[in-house]
Order: C-alpha cells, then structure tokens, then sequence
C-alpha cells in the first residue's frame, strides 16, 4: 500500500480528498469491516474491482437473507456466528427432516437455485483468482429443472415450508478455525423403492368420485405411486450428484481457507500501513492546514501588493493619460497654429503671386497697350510729316514762285545796281577824291573815329538796359501769371465728362447737359434718378453744378492741357502744384492722367521745352521725378527694381522749414532727357495695383503720385527757384454695394474711400480755416506746428495725417500751393448716382478757397 501510495500520489490525494469530503474514516472502516464481516477479519479486503465482483450477490438466496434479517445470516468465515443456534447445522436438521433419504439443506422447491448457485460460487472463485472448474455438467442444469418441474408438481406436501430453510446450497460453510474437521464422506445407498407387482392387471381408469355425491375426483393410488417411484429416483440421483459436489465443496473450503488466512496476514499489513498512512495524513493534514494558512497570507499578501500595484498602476496609469491628454491638447494647439500659419502664409503667397502675376499682365498689357498707341502715334506723326512735307512741297512751291518773282525783281535791282555800280564808281571816283583830300587832312580823320566809338557805345549801354528792362518784364510776367491764378483761385476743379466707351452702343446713358457756349464751359447739369414722392409721384431732380472749366466728352486731353499748361509753368516758377483726378471707378481719371497723351507726359514734355527756352534767360533746370502709389495705406515704389521680392518700407519725412517732402528709399530718377518719359511711364503703369472690378476691367487699386521736383538756378541773376509738381491719378471711388467686391477688394476699397474722405476732409478743413478768418492762406507748416504735424495748432486742425495721401501731399494741397482737380465723369446711366456724388465733392472743392499760394523757400 505505501509503495502504491508513492507511486501515485494523485491517486493518493485524490482519494485523500474524496475522502475528507466523505467521512473518509467511516467509509473506510465501513468498507473494511464490511470485508471482515463477510470474509473474516485478516484478511485482505480485495481491489475495488474484486470487491465489486464479489459484492454480495442479488441472488434469491440474498433476497431471503435480507428478509429473514441479521439473524438468519449464515456463519462468517471467523466463525462469529458459527455457533448460532440458527446456523447450518439447525438447517441441516430441518432439510433432513425432509422424508428424503438425503440430508442437504436442499428445499424441496430450492433445488432450481441449488444448481444456480454453483456457477455463481464459481464465478467467485474466478474473481478470487481460484482455479475454475465447472461444478455441474450442462446435462446436471436439465436434468434440475426436470426436478423442480415435478417438484412443483407434487402435490403430497404443498404446504413445504419455503423459507423456513436458510440455508444456501451453493453457501459452503466455511468451518471456523476452531470448527471440528469435516466428518467423512458418508457413503448412501439408496433402498429399492416398494414395486407393485408387474402382474397385477392395470385395471381400466374408471372414474371414481371422493364421495356419492361429490364432484371431486377420487385419487388413483397408482397412479400416485408411479409418481413417487419416479421422484424417488431423480432424487437418488440427485443425492448422488449433491455428495460429488459437497466433496468439490470441501476442496474449494480448504483453498478458500488458505485464501482467508493470506487475506488475514495482508489485512494486518494493511491495517499496520494504514495507520503509519494515517499518521502520515494527519501530518500532512497538519502540514496542508500550514500551508493553507500560509498560503492564505500569502495569498492576502498578494492580494494586498496586487491591490497596492493596481492602486499605483490606476495612478500612474491616469498620471500618463493626464500628461498624454496634456500633450495631445498642446500638439493639436500647436497643429491648428501650424496650420494656420501656413494657411496665412500660403494665402500671402497666394495674394502674392497672383499681384504679381496681375502685375506682370498689367505690364504686358500696358506695354501691348503703349505699343499700340506708339504705333498709332508713328502713324499719326508719319501722317503729320506727309501732311507737313505736303504743306512743305506747298510752300516750297510758293517759295520758288516766290523766289521766281524774287528773281525778276533781283534782275530788276541788278539792273538798277549796274546803273547804281555806274553811279557808285562815280561815286568812288568822288570819294577818291574826298580821301585824297581827307588824308591831306589827318586830325579831321581821328575825329571821326572817335566819334564812331563814342556812338558804339551809346549803343550797348542801351542794350544793357534792354536787357534788364526784359529780365524785369520776365519778372512781371511770373507775377502777373501768379497773380492770375491767384484771382482764378487756388484750388480751381475742371469736369471732364468722358464719351461712351459702350462700343456697342446699347449701355443707356445719363441726361447730362453741358451748355453750347461760346466761352468757355463752366456749367454742368445732371438729371438725377426718378424718384417717387410720397403722393406716389415721379419726380427727377436736377442736379447743377458749376466748376472753373467743364469739358465735353468731345474734348481731347490737348484742349484740356492747355487749360493746365500755366500751372505747370508755376511750377517751373517754384511754386507747389498739385493736379489730380477724382472720379468714380472708370471714370477717365487714368486716361487723362497716365496715358501716353495723358497730363503727365504733356507737362513733362512742356517743362523740357520751357526750361530749355529759360536757358537762354540765364535758367538752368534740374528734375527729378519719383513715382510712387499708396496702396492700401502704404506706399509703394513703382520705379523701384523689379527683383525686390521683399519690397521696402517708405516713409513720408516733411521738413517744415523748406516745406520739402522726402519719402525714404524711393527711387529718384534724374529726368534730363525727353525720351525717358514713356519708359518711366510705362514702367509705373506695370507696377500700379489693378484690378478687374464690377465697374472698370482694369480699376486702379490706388492713388499713384507722380512728384517732379523742380530746381532752377539763374546764373545772371544768381536767384533760385524750387517748385514741386505732383500729378495725383486717385483711386477710383466707388460705393460698396455698386462694386460688390469681397476679401481683399473690398479691404482695398474700404481704404480707397476712407483715404478720399480724408482728401475731402482736408480741403474741407483748409476752406473752413479760410472763412474763419485763420490762418488763410496758410502755410500748412503753420497749421501743422505744435501738434506735431497732426495739423491744428493756430490755423486750425488740418488733418493731413488721416491718411498717407494728404499726408504727402501735406505741402502741395492748402495756402502754399496751387491745386487743380480734375472731376471725371462717367456718362452711364448706371453710373449716374456715383456722378452725382462725385460732382457734389467736387462742388464742395471748388467752392473752397484757400489763401494765396507762395513760392517755396530756395527761391
Ligand atoms: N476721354 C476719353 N475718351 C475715350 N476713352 C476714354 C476717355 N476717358 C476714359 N476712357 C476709357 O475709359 C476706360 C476707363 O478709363 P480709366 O481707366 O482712365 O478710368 P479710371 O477712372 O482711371 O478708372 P479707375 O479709377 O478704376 O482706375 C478706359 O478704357 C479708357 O480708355
């Protein structure tokens, strides 16, 4: 047993544990004793298997005993209960009470079981490892159920007690050490049953009744007796083969025996190995119950450090997520930055990119454009010079006539000069003469001479004097210009009302009247849109303005330079002139500013020519000419590089004491030639801000300016002169729901008219100055001073500051200079309420009067 236990110690265990479960001692001893009671104690209990085996049998013997109770139990192999007055011995008695000759315990009806239980008794001796031997030949289990057929049929003993024989045929009782050896085998011969003689006649079967008047069958008494004689020999025979069997019995009885007292020997051992096991199952109960405990700290303990590393895992783990939440807000912070900035930067790119590309196709364009109109230009003069050689050839031809005519009379005169020859050798003869005389009379002679010299230089004093009573005319003649564009006025407005453009003709146009006049023009009169009066009716108003000088779309921007060629001059005389154009978006302000036939060009071209006659009068003239725009509330250089990527800064510097105004990093050119003019001017047109807008394809974004700074030296008279000349093409106005720009052009248009309120605001301030009785005239280093140039001060605040136009043109707009708007109208019938408005402007300008214009310092 203890080498099975260490041999398979889950075995062990496991039973170890079934047992705990189940009352594992009583199970045990129940099993044990269960085993001693029916084998005997020593003796090994078998395997589970044999015990299964050898499990008491449900036999019908097994069912007796069962009924019969404890008491009836047969005698065990320890021979408790050998001596019971109720063992075998008893029974035997009453089976040999039987009238049978034999005396086994066989019952009369129990024989069927006696044969039954031999195999079975057999089957045990097979479980218990015994040799196997059929007990009862097939032959024996017929011939049985033959006996207990006719058994059950007799009739002479039916009330044979069944149960009251224990005993079982097939239970060999086990003789108890203490029990008395078997007794011999007793020999039996049976006694010849009585025969009725063979001679007696069998009379016929006569039916016979047990009484006269009975029904009932009277027996046959040999019939009777033929019965018994038959049972008497099956029982002989039986009894025969019942002491055979008794002697196998006996073998099996020793076998079994030795069988017991093997078993008895290894049950000692087993019981003596059972309580060293249990010795041991107790310790080890006892070391289990330790290890439980012990394990159950630990288990606690774990489960506590398990609680502990979950609680710091939890924190960690939300210390983690914490920060990761943290740095996951910062990167997406940051990430919407980046995109952001990269998104303002590509926008900028954008905008960038496509100014310069509108840039360059402006450029293209505006080239194409110059291009054309030189051409046409060449063409034109070409025509002139046709026209002119035509007029030339005329003139010539009048010339010859002239010099065929001049011909004749020349030979009429050589003719008359050969009589006069005649006459003068006469003549000469005489003088001759005279001389012949007169050098006999040499100190009459240096008299004369003398004389001579004396009248020659009567002759240059005089025309000294000449000369300074013209210098002194030239000087009268500035002053009297002056003082006739002083009377004109100092801001003096022209309107230009421009011709349809519409090509083809179907853009209604405006009722604007401008009447026939042989004088000049200075009336306008605009039909305002019809309006609807309260009674429901249509009312049109009419609008009137009145302006120094109103041009015809007829007329051409030569007629109109005319107009503006003596403020040019005034420049030239070193005053600040100031020209610009004011209108609505499409207006013409471009067209007669900028282009090639423009304002621009045609005083340039004018102050070349007068300066290069005023060289004659001892004037020497330098130019410089700077182009520059503000757009969007800065400036920019159009006559900058076109490489600069990054473009530069400018800022507008006024010195007060000379009135001068210097933008820094500007570009100046040094205009000593005619011909730079297209160029500069072309290259200006590129870089203006355009865009295409509602009401002009290529609307000016800005206010361009162009300054040309004027400096004159008279080397005879020693005097000085500085004058500024600003040519002003003004951003188109336009109101925001006509132009319904958006973005950026709606930033460009917000800035376009805040800057020309300012300008209104700032004549308007300048005029206001003037009625009040200020400062007029006024120098605006006057009205400037003590606000730090934000206007004010004595003469009232002017705010040239407001925005970066009035602010350069600071010194050219008020007392100190000479200003000359052009209002620009659009004869459309759509433009008609930005008209309006713009001639209101102008009328508000033009009614303004500011002081009397002085020469800038340096003069
Ligand atoms: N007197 C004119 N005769 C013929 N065409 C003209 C005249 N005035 C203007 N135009 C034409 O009208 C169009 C718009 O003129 P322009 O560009 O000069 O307007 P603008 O007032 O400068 O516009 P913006 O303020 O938008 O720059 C141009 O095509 C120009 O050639």
């Amino acid at each position: 047993m203890s080498a099975t236990h260490s041999r398979n110690p889950s075995s062990f265990s496991q039973s170890h544990r079934s047992n705990s479960q189940h009352s594992r001692s009583a199970s045990t001893s129940t099993t044990v004793s269960a085993f001693s009671a029916s084998v005997g104690s020593g003796i090994r209990p078998p395997s589970v298997h044999a015990s299964s085996t050898l499990a008491r049998p449900k036999s019908s013997l097994a069912k007796q005993r069962a009924t019969r109770g404890a008491d009836t139990r047969p005698a065990t192999s320890l021979g408790t209960r050998g001596g019971s007055q109720d063992g075998p011995n008893k029974r035997m008695v009453s089976v040999s009470k039987f009238p049978l000759p034999f005396g086994a315990r066989v019952p009369v009806n129990g024989s069927a079981c006696i044969q039954k239980r031999l195999p079975r008794s057999f089957s045990n001796n097979k479980a218990l490892g015994l040799p196997l031997r059929p007990l009862l030949p097939r032959r024996d289990a017929l011939s049985t159920s033959t006996i207990t057929a006719d058994l059950a049929d007799l009739s002479l003993c039916p009330e044979t007690p069944k149960s009251t024989h224990p005993g079982s045929p097939s239970r060999i009782p086990r003789p108890s050490p203490r029990t008395p050896p078997a007794p011999e085998k007793p020999s039996f011969t049976p006694l010849p049953f009585p025969k009725i003689s063979a001679t007696s006649p069998l009379k016929p079967k006569k039916e016979v009744f047990l009484t006269k008047y009975s029904d009932l069958e009277a027996w046959d008494p040999e019939e009777q007796y033929g019965n018994m004689e038959r049972m008497y020999e099956d029982v002989c025979r039986h009894y025969k083969e019942a002491m055979e069997d008794n002697v196998e019995a006996k073998e099996i009885n020793n076998t079994y025996k030795s069988t017991v007292a093997n078993l008895e020997l290894e049950r000692k051992e087993l019981t003596e190995s059972m309580i060293a096991l249990r010795c041991e199952l107790e310790t080890t109960k006892y070391r289990l119950e330790a290890a439980e405990r012990t394990n159950h700290e630990l288990k606690r303990d774990n489960e506590e450090e398990v609680e502990d590393l979950k609680r710091e895992h939890r924190i960690d783990c939300e210390s983690i997520r914490q920060s990761h939440r943290s740095d996951l807000d910062r990167l997406k912070a940051d990430h919407r930055e980046e995109i952001r900035e990269l998104k303002r930067r590509l926008e900028d790119e954008l905008e960038g990119e496509r100014s310069q590309r509108l840039q360059a196709l402006a450029q293209v364009s505006t080239q194409g454009a110059l291009e054309k109109q030189r051409h046409e230009m060449d063409l034109q003069s070409k025509d002139q010079e046709i026209r002119t050689i035509g007029m030339e050839v005329e003139r010539l031809k009048a010339d010859l006539e002239r010099e065929k005519s001049l011909n004749d009379e020349l030979r009429q005169s050589l003719a008359s000069a050969g009589t006069n020859a005649t006459a003068m050798e006469n003549s000469r003869q005489a003088l001759q003469a005279k001389i012949e005389y007169l050098e006999s009379d040499n100190k009459s002679q240096s008299e004369a001479y003398a004389a001579m010299e004396r009248r020659m230089n009567e002759a240059l004093e005089k025309a000294t004097e000449c000369e300074e009573k013209l210098r002194k005319e030239e000087m009268h003649r500035r002053k009297l210009h002056n003082q006739v564009q002083e009377l004109k006025g100092n801001i003096r407005v022209f309107c230009r009302v421009r011709p349809t453009i519409d090509s083809d003709q179907t853009e209604e146009t405006a009722k604007i009247t401008i009447p026939d006049s042989e004088e000049e023009t200075k009336d306008i009169e605009v039909k305002g849109p019809d309006e609807t009066n309260s009674l429901g009716k249509i009312t049109t108003k009419t609008h009137q303005f009145s302006f120094d000088r109103v041009f015809d779309p007829s007329s051409d921007n030569a007629e109109i330079f005319e107009e503006i060629s003596q403020l040019i001059q005034s420049a030239l005389d070193g005053y600040n002139v100031c020209i610009f154009a004011y209108g609505q978006t499409g207006s013409g302000k471009t067209f007669t500013m900028s282009s090639d036939d423009g304002m621009i060009p045609r005083a340039l071209r004018q102050i070349y020519s007068t300066s290069k006659e005023l060289e004659s009068r001892g004037w020497t003239y330098t130019m410089e000419g700077s182009f520059v725009e503000v757009y969007n509330e800065e400036l920019r250089d159009l006559l900058g590089k076109d490489g600069d990527n990054c473009p530069k800064k400018h800022e507008i510097r006024h010195d007060m004491t000379t009135c001068e105004t210097t933008i820094t990093d500007v570009t100046t050119l040094n205009l000593d030639s005619q011909d730079q003019v297209e160029g500069i001017l072309a290259q200006a047109m590129a870089r203006r801000s355009v865009a295409a807008t509602k009401a002009n394809e290529r609307s000016s974004r800005s206010h361009s300016v162009f300054i040309l700074k004027l400096a004159g030296y008279n080397s005879i008279t020693g005097k000085k002169s500085k004058g500024t000349l600003n040519l002003v093409d003004l951003a188109g106005s336009e109101r925001l729901s006509h132009s319904k720009v958006e973005g950026a052009r709606l930033k460009e248009t917000q800035n376009i008219n805040k800057s020309l309120s300012c300008l209104g605001d700032v004549i308007g301030a300048l005029g206001q100055q003037q009625a009040t009785g200020g400062v007029g005239g006024l120098n605006p280093r006057e009205s400037v001073n003590g606000t730090n140039g934000s206007g004010g001060g004595a003469g009232g605040h002017i705010p040239y500051r407001n925005s970066k136009l009035t602010y350069l043109l600071q010194f050219s707009l008020g007392g100190n200079s000479k200003t000359l708007m052009f209002v620009m109208v659009a004869p459309e019938k759509k433009c008609l309420a930005e008209t309006i408005t713009s001639l209101k402007f102008a009328d508000k300008v033009s009614r303004t009067r500011i002081g009397v214009a002085r020469k800038t310092s340096g003069r």
